[in-house]
């Protein structure tokens, strides 16, 4: 059995990232860069007016004279000699000759004369060349996330492709002769089966969707051959159920049998106990606890981590929240606790019902409160470590 800082450490020295590919830019949010983005121009591309107003090639006084026009878009150059003023848009390219831009309400226009009734200084409302990147310098560095914001950054350097780092294909497996499927007659000793679509959720909800599912009975044969071909076929495979130590749980068994290598078995903690953590060659395999909100809890903490670092992620951090409990809670036993509980910024009310084999406290969950071994009792009004959960 492994502490849960060594089986998180042997997650971050085993997850490397997967190799690179180019993708076209709208293919590419949820991704990170591969490598840095030079930016191939200035951007702005040219001196920009940040304001509808009047260009002005200023002069001692207030008076200037309006000699032309200049929309978004336009091209042409004009020449202002001091004292004069053309017309001007948000976005269009400020003349040369021009060294500020006044907005619209600031100014009185008579015909082609117009004056100006607030100071203005050199510069003001024009956005100069290459202000947010230059052409050459790094645009956004290698392990950015593409999000929205960087998807349209990107797009306005005129980039369609990018470099990202793959994500992985997934098998997800369900292992028990308990389980069957909505629909199915619900037969004593039998239950729904809810780990498979519960991972599945799991894994879209932090953006991962190349995944299959598969099932398979508590068959020590069937059990082998199916994890066999699918660590063959798939970058993670992620299974529940079967991990822990009763006559039928078969998984650890095959395992071992296939040769995968364990990084870790069995980790000191509630709940969660039985997780297993392992590679062959290219493929990672998590063995989940069977219970529902164990599973859960293990995605989360564990194959969260492993997914992010090996897509790419430099920067993933578990929590950096605190915040200060609204209840008591008496830990039973010495194993660290993940509960589940729901926080809103300052504070964190942990939750009744926190059996590994309950998801509805889970359904309710917005968080995980982590309490370590040393720990054995949260007072009311007590800081504790927040995880807040994806949605
Ligand atoms: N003698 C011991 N027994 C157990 C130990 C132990 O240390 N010694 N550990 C307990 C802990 S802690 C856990 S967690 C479970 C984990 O067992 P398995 O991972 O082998 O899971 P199963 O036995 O297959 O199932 C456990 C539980 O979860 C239900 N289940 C399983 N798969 C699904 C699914 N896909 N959808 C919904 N529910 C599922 C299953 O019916 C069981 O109720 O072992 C303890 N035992
Ligand atoms: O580890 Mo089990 O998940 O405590 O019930």
């Amino acid at each position: 059995m492994v502490s849960i800082s060594e089986a998180y450490h042997q997650i971050i020295k085993n997850s490397v990232s997967l190799s690179s590919q180019f993708v076209d830019l709208n293919k590419a949010t949820s991704y990170y860069l591969s490598e840095d983005v030079i930016s191939p121009i200035h951007m702005p591309p040219f001196r920009q007016s940040a304001m509808d107003g009047y260009a002005l090639n200023l002069h001692e006084n207030e008076q200037y004279n309006l000699i032309g026009e200049i929309k978004a878009g336009d091209s042409r150059q004009i020449i202002l000699n001091p004292g004069d003023a053309v017309r001007i848009f948000t976005g269009a390219p400020v003349p040369d000759s021009a060294n500020a831009v006044i907005m619209q309400e600031k100014v009185v226009v008579d015909e082609n004369r117009l004056k100006i009734e607030s100071r203005i200084s050199p510069q003001e409302n024009i956005r100069p060349i290459g202000e947010q990147v230059q052409l050459g310098k790094i645009a956004l560095p290698k392990g950015t996330l593409l999000t929205p914001a960087a998807i349209g950054f990107l797009s306005s350097l005129g980039i369609a492709r990018v470099n990202i780092t793959r994500k992985p294909s997934i098998a997800i497996v369900s292992t028990g002769n308990e389980l069957i499927a909505p629909g199915e007659l619900l037969e004593r000793g039998k239950i729904y089966e809810s780990n498979i679509t519960m991972l599945y959720s799991a894994l879209n909800s932090v953006n991962f969707h190349d995944i299959e599912t598969f099932r398979v009975k508590d068959d020590y044969e069937a059990t082998l051959e199916l994890i066999d071909k699918l660590m063959n076929d798939y970058e993670m495979v992620i299974i529940t159920g079967g991990i822990s130590v009763g006559d039928y749980d078969f998984v650890g068994k095959a395992l071992k049998e296939l040769k995968v290598k364990e990084l870790f078995y069995k980790v000191k903690q509630k709940p969660g106990k039985p997780l297993y953590y392992g590679k062959k060659g290219k493929t990672t395999v998590f063995g989940l606890p069977g219970n529902p909100a164990a599973a859960l809890s293990c995605f989360y903490i564990y194959v969260r981590t492993c997914l992010e670092l090996i897509s790419g992620n430099k920067n993933h951090h578990l929590s950096e929240f605190k915040a200060s409990s609204v209840n008591e809670f008496v830990k039973k036993g010495d194993r660290p606790q993940f509960l589940k509980a729901i926080f809103n910024g300052d504070t964190v009310e942990i939750l009744e019902g926190q059996s590994s084999a309950m998801l509805q406290t889970f359904a309710i969950a917005n968080a995980l409160v982590f309490i370590p071994e040393e720990v054995q009792k949260i007072n009311m009004g007590d800081v504790v470590e927040v995880i807040p959960l994806p949605v």
